[in-house]
């Protein structure tokens, strides 16, 4: 089976039919989705491998799913620290970081010291509705995540890439290439450009929802929320 990628404006039209027609709200999809996530990360770059992980968030739903995966990682045993330089202001982003400020999950400022100290990161800067350029203080968190020798896993997409055309030609993000990328739901467009360990995730699909997108929902095994797959030239997995 080859899944095909989703479009920035498909992806966020279809998290817009799983509100308004399939009964969900969005902490579920937030919360399914930072799960697989936090998945990715156990199958990635397991305990044994460090604990520290450091879960870059950004002002969106992408870091909203950082948040969650956080948590289920500081339940797992790793300790997660969170870096959220914009902090979303909505009721569900406060519920989410009490949770964390629950757990003891710190709250770091300084990125660059964290960035050093750190056995992993997690990039849930910016999803499905990124625009560049890189607005402050993207453009340096980008540039030193990029340039940082620590293993990296994004979410939905390498944070700075366009969700069309992929990396940036120059600047910021031109050379980030992250060890392991999750999609959810479906990949979007620019994951022709990706090379790494690709995972899907999001397993909350129905057919009507398929169908309309023209999307399969993937064949996850057992009870897992998400399935390692491998994606050709064109972005089909
Ligand atoms: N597809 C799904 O079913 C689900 C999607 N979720 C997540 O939601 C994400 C999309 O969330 P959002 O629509 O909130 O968008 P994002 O989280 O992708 O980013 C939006 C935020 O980034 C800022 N931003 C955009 N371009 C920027 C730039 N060039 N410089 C600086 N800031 C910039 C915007 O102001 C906005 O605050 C997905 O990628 C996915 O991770 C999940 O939370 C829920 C389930
Ligand atoms: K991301």
């Amino acid at each position: 089976m080859s899944l095909k990628a989703i479009s920035a404006k498909d992806a966020a039209s279809l998290d817009k039919d799983l509100m308004d027609m399939g009964g969900w709200s969005l902490d579920q999809l937030m919360e399914l989705a930072g799960l697989s996530v936090s998945q990715a990360v156990w199958r990635v770059h397991p305990l044994s491998s460090g604990k520290n992980i450091l879960v870059v968030c950004g002002p969106g739903n992408n870091g909203g799913d950082g948040l969650v995966a956080a948590r289920h990682l500081a339940q797992y045993g790793y300790k997660p620290s969170v870096f959220y330089p914009k902090q979303g202001k909505n009721e569900l982003y406060q519920r989410l970081k009490t949770q964390l400020e629950n757990l003891s999950v710190p709250f770091i400022t300084d990125f660059s010291a964290a960035l050093n100290s750190t056995d992993f990161l997690v990039d849930a800067i910016f999803g499905f509705s990124f625009g560049g350029p890189l607005r402050d203080p993207f453009g340096s968190i980008v540039s030193q995540i990029e340039s940082a020798s620590v293993s990296v896993l994004s979410v939905d997409a390498p944070s700075s890439w366009d969700i069309q055309s992929g990396p940036p030609k120059e600047g910021p993000g031109a050379k980030f290439m992250p060890a392991a990328l999750i999609s959810l739901t479906a990949p979007k467009p620019c994951v022709k450009f990706y090379r790494g360990r690709h995972f899907i995730g999001g397993r909350f699909l129905s057919k009507d929802i398929t169908d309309k997108y023209g999307i399969d929902s993937p064949p996850y095994p057992g009870i897992d929320q998400v399935m390692e797959v491998g994606v050709d030239a064109e972005g089909r997995l």
